[in-house]
């Protein structure tokens, strides 16, 4: 299994691109199984979780691929309706539970899916609930099965979903189900995320009619078809803020273009906080890190909240703070799975049931570690940018499903780090 060494010290400096959202790819990938025709997106990440979005397609009898060489960033979903099994197997769906996300267009468009159950992962139980309720209300009948959902419906109706949950996954399955129901239906405590906004607007140019995505009240009257799109997927937030992160941790002083400062406003104003100076030009934003970082306390909440997918990695930020932290993850109930390796870097962490209180050490040390999960790696290599000495993050294919090539990025900034191939 490959694993990352990185070798702490240089401050990073330059230039560095962020890549397109894998949260937002991942849905709209989903979304072309509710129209005949190709449909072609731009900017998709090359990502391990794409890689596997585009395979449970083509299980279905899509067909779904990254172009090569200069298009290397653009994938293609062919889909012809009468050749489709609206299947999701458990091979699939264990390596990556956004694949539930097919759920909603298959029972739209199809009548019927079968997809399996995703089953928890490292950082929570992650149930799937809210998903089934919304179908429901839409007239889906669901069973459950040998592990699989079974969901059948000779036509969905528009309908009123109170989730008594806030999911972004959720909200965006029941969205793509709504589409092509008959009627009007009424989506109510919704995820405000981007991704769900820039979901409905590619919907909507499919000839969907969605008002109010980005809000917490969303309104869909369903249409008889939707055609193929074109699309370019909006910057990724979390992977712009890991990279101003880094930037901060290191000492240096970094321009993350293609960040979106409306996307990141809890982060940048945590950022600020801790003592850096962030600005907005270029069409990106700077991270200049302070002499001396700031402790901060922070609270994940649902967006507009602060994202918990950037908790681990601001909670490496406080490691080295001058003074203590109280950090408390409020969206999954197991996301402190990095804490145990930070300790064996030398960070002073104690956890209180949903809080960590992070008190700020003069220095972390390299040591060999283990990444658990998706931004606990990217945490992880983060604490080796700071580190004294070497430290080899194992596990990488967490990574790998969620950063497009961290490494390279970071040695462009003058990182010394590299990937060693098992
Ligand atoms: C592919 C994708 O977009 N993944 C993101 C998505 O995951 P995902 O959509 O899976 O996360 P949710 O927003 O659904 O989860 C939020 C909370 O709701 C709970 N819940 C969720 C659904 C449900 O039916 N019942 C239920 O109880 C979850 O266990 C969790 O405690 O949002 C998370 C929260 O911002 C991010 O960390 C993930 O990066
Ligand atoms: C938890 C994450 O992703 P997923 O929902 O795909 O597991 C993440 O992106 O940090």
């Amino acid at each position: 299994m490959d694993k990352i060494v990185v070798k702490g010290g240089p401050a990073l400096h330059g230039e560095v691109k962020v890549s397109g959202a894998k949260n937002a790819a991942l849905p709209i990938l989903a979304s072309s199984l509710l129209a005949d025709g190709t449909s072609v997106y731009r900017n998709v990440p090359d990502l391990v979780d794409v890689s596997t979005m585009l395979k449970v397609l083509n299980t279905m009898g899509c067909e779904a691929e990254r172009l090569t060489g200069r298009q290397k960033n653009v994938c293609q979903v062919a889909v012809g309706g009468n050749t489709i099994t609206p299947e999701a197997p458990y091979d699939l769906v264990k390596t990556m539970r956004a694949s539930v996300l097919v759920l909603g267009p298959l029972v739209a468009r199809y009548g019927r899916a079968r997809v399996s159950m995703p089953g928890g992962c490292a950082i929570g139980a992650r149930p799937i609930d809210q998903h089934l309720k919304g179908l429901k209300a839409l007239g889906a009948d669901i069973t459950l099965t040998e592990g699989y959902v079974e969901a059948r419906a000779k036509h969905l109706k528009g309908g009123t979903v109170n989730f008594d949950v806030i999911t972004v996954t959720g909200t965006e399955n029941v969205m793509m189900a709504a589409v092509l129901a008959k009627g009007h239906t009424v989506l109510e405590n919704c995820a405000r995320e981007p991704e769900v906004e820039e979901l409905a607007k590619v919907l909507n140019k499919m000839g969907a009619r969605i008002e109010g995505a980005g809000t917490s009240v969303i309104t869909i009257d369903g249409v008889d078809s939707l055609h193929p799109v074109e699309h370019s997927i909006l910057p990724d937030r979390i992977e712009a803020g890991t990279l101003l992160v880094a930037a901060a941790i290191s000492g240096g002083d970094v321009l993350v273009k293609h960040a979106v400062p409306e996307h990141l406003e809890p982060v940048i104003q945590k950022l600020r906080e801790a003592g850096c100076t962030l600005t907005t030009e270029n069409g990106g934003i700077r991270c200049k890190a302070p002499k001396t970082i700031h402790p901060v306390d922070v609270t994940t909440t649902e967006h507009p909240g602060f994202p918990t997918d950037m908790q681990a990695q601001l909670m490496v930020l406080m490691c080295v703070a001058n003074g203590t932290s109280v950090i408390s993850e409020n969206i999954f109930e197991n996301r402190f799975m990095h804490v145990a390796e930070l300790h064996r870097m030398g960070a002073d962490i104690t956890i209180q049931g949903p809080t960590a209180v992070v008190k700020g050490v003069k220095k972390l040390s390299g040591a060999p570690v283990m990444a658990t999960d998706l931004r606990a790696s990217a945490s992880l290599i983060l604490a080796g940018l700071r580190a004294e000495g070497r430290t080899d993050v194992a596990r990488v294919y967490h990574l790998d499903r969620g950063y497009e090539r961290l490494e390279r990025k970071l040695r462009g900034l003058g990182a010394d780090i590299r990937r060693v191939k098992a």
